[in-house]
């Protein structure tokens, strides 16, 4: 069973952008009070042109669009980043279900393959792009560069929100691990694989997630306390933002990084954008000491951004 009306807080960010003369204690509350319950909320105020976003989703069909044996010769199995295109049912992200109904385009941080750390660092190294489409590349630049900016102004009011210095999360941002992903779900089949979804039930596995979607609907996000998914539909302007499994372990679980999925229902073709930020590989993730009552134990042993991103990648690309 689903509901349908707009059970996600909005939470108005225009006072943490850099420049802006409005008080944020408010901005902050509402992050805190969203990430306490299911750690997704609408994102508005964020100062994202409405030009760039309709350019990002046009790239995004454009490339879609273009022959399977074109989109073949950006095979993201052929870079050593994880780069470029995923074909359909590429990936597993419920255990146990059939793979996604989904394909997809990975873009990053651009880094040479011949950086020492793209030896070391999982996903680290050189985009493709995709030859017919000429623009395509200035646009993701463009994008992947707004959304680490929003990313920032999203971590500095977490930080905030969990009594912390509004700088607490910059060396964690600091030469970050963050992946734009384009999405384009074709239409579920009317007779379908039993549990074949778009994209099955998972949390994210980064720091935050900025998610960009069309009109066409089909995000859930599952409810604890009424145990039912409610649908998380779109908003004109409106991200929507949600935590990651890098949250639960920082905040010993009181921020969640909550289940979503997509079942494309709609019979149309759905197109989406998420943005993982997973912050630097190196840096050390552990309970927050203001997230722990004393005599608590931290619910997760200490790991890395890059062992954990690793594991995760092993699990649903198996
Ligand atoms: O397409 C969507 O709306 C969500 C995609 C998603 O959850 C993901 O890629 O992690
Ligand atoms: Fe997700």
């Amino acid at each position: 069973m689903t509901t349908s009306a707009i059970s996600l807080p909005i939470v108005d960010v225009e006072p943490l952008l850099c420049g802006s003369m409005r008080d944020a204690t408010g901005a902050v509350a509402a992050i805190r009070s969203a990430c306490l319950d299911k750690g997704f909320f609408y994102c508005v105020g964020h100062g994202i042109s409405a030009d760039l976003r309709r350019a990002v989703f046009q790239q995004s069909e454009a490339f879609f669009s273009l022959s399977e044996a074109e989109k073949l010769k950006v095979d993201k199995r052929q870079s050593r980043a994880n780069r470029g295109y995923e074909m359909l049912r590429g990936q597993t992200l419920e255990p146990g279900t059939p793979p996604d109904l989904k394909e997809g385009y990975y873009i990053g941080a651009e880094v040479s393959d011949d950086d020492p750390r793209a030896a070391r660092l999982i996903n680290v190294g050189q985009n493709v792009w995709p030859e017919p489409l000429p623009d395509f590349r200035a646009v993701m630049e463009r994008y992947f560069s707004e959304m680490s900016a929003l990313a920032s102004v999203l971590l500095r009011g977490l930080a905030l929100s969990l009594d912390l210095p509004g700088d607490h999360f910059s060396e964690f941002e600091c030469d970050p691990l963050a992946t734009l992903r384009l999405l384009h779900y074709p239409p579920q089949p009317a007779v379908t694989a039993p549990g074949e979804k778009g994209c099955g039930a998972h949390t994210d596995f980064g720091g935050i997630t900025i998610l960009m979607q069309d009109e066409i609907g089909g995000l859930q996000v599952w409810d604890n306390g009424s145990q039912t998914w409610i649908d998380a539909p779109p908003i004109p302007n409106a991200f929507i933002v949600n935590l990651g499994d890098l949250m639960g372990r920082w905040t010993n679980d009181q921020y969640r990084s909550t289940l979503h999925r997509v079942i494309n229902g709609s019979g149309r073709e759905r197109y989406s954008v998420p943005f993982f930020f997973s912050g630097n590989h190196d840096y050390r993730i552990e309970c927050l000491p203001t997230c722990r009552v004393a005599g608590e134990d931290p619910k997760y042993p200490s790991t890395t951004v890059d062992a954990h991103i690793r594991q995760m990648y092993a699990r649903t690309y198996a």
